[in-house]
């Protein structure tokens, strides 16, 4: 056991290959307990491998750490038993009864006082009265509340989550951040890897990751700042003929549209200044903070799949 009372998780170093290719490179991370933590990168860029080996899933070929005080290398078993994983496929069982689905989990997790554990789970989730019911008769804001309460069963203090509002409606999806923000103020850490700016926009930390390596890394609201990126709002007339202008201008990094509100961002704050200077007049021009938001669509803009570019 390794004492380390900050981190739920430290690790360093941390390489994996598959055939030869490296997908994880040299990768180093420490995560706070109970924080909420967002790895984002494209698609391939291996952001589920990262996990994994953080969590003593799968074992690194180069590198070492702890995760929740056990040895990444030689206490899987012990992570194992403390952690929740959901999938972004719901993975219970559909012709199993919403219990039954229950039961099983908790068994598999041997956990203590299993039948009143899922009694009282039954409750929290308001089920208790449909409890005989198929899990594949859910709607999919339920199906989602159901395996995040089975993936919480054995109290798990490390949970894992995979794009985890992918194709849920708009209130189940806050409903579920709700849930997640619970957990983590009770002490649980999240790690979620997503696509999604609006699950990005969830997490106190995010970790940037492509072709296998961290690039940025850092407390959610700072990543603009540690980007470089310096924005203007512009509103006025014809913005859409303006947007294109904007998107060939060398000091434009990129132009992201929020209804008839343009969000222009650059890297170089002199050279948008000046910009900003000379196409001042028909539209108004305001600086803005850059926000996650803006960061965000910065860091996907290069987001084809890993490994079929250039750069791989
Ligand atoms: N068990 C494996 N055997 C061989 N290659 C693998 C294995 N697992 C992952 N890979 C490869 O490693 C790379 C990184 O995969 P990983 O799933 O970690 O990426 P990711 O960023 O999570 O992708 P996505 O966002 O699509 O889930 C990919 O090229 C993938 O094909």
């Amino acid at each position: 056991m390794t004492a380390d009372v900050e981190n739920a998780i430290s690790v360093t170093g941390l390489t994996k290959r598959f055939s030869g290719r490296t997908v994880v490179d040299d990768f180093d991370m420490q995560v706070p307990k109970g924080a909420i933590y967002g790895f984002l990168g494209p698609n391939g860029s291996g952001k589920t491998t990262t996990i994994r080996m953080m969590c003593g899933l799968l074992t690194p070929d180069a590198g070492q750490g702890a995760c929740l005080g056990y040895d990444i290398l030689t206490e899987q078993a012990k992570i194992k038993a403390r952690v929740g994983y959901m999938t972004q496929k719901f993975s219970l069982y559909e012709d199993l009864t919403i219990r039954e689905n229950l039961d099983f989990i908790a068994r598999m997790f041997a956990v203590p006082d299993r039948r009143s554990r899922v009694t009282e789970t039954l409750a929290d989730l308001g089920l208790t009265d449909r409890a005989g019911q198929l899990a594949g008769t859910l709607s999919g804001g339920w199906k989602q509340r159901l395996a995040l309460a089975a993936c919480m069963i054995h109290d798990p203090q490390l949970l894992l989550l995979d794009e985890p509002t992918a194709g849920v409606d708009p209130k189940a999806r806050r409903d579920f951040w709700d849930e997640i923000r619970k957990l983590s103020a009770a002490g649980v850490t999240v790690l979620v890897s997503t696509h999604y700016m609006d699950e990005a926009i969830q997490c106190d930390f995010i970790a940037y990751i492509a072709y296998g390596k961290k690039l940025i890394s850092g407390v959610a609201a700072e990543i603009p700042k540690m980007i470089g990126l310096s924005t203007y709002r512009v509103t006025g007339p014809d913005i859409t003929a303006l947007e294109t202008r904007l998107r060939a201008e060398d000091a434009v990094a990129q132009v992201a549209r929020f209804g008839a509100v343009l969000h222009v961002s650059g890297t170089d704050a002199a050279a948008l200044d000046a910009l900003a200077a000379r196409m001042k007049g028909p539209q108004k021009w305001e600086r803005k903070e850059a926000e996650l938001e803006e960061a965000f669509i910065y860091l996907m803009s290069g987001a084809a799949d890993n490994f079929s570019g250039a750069a791989a």
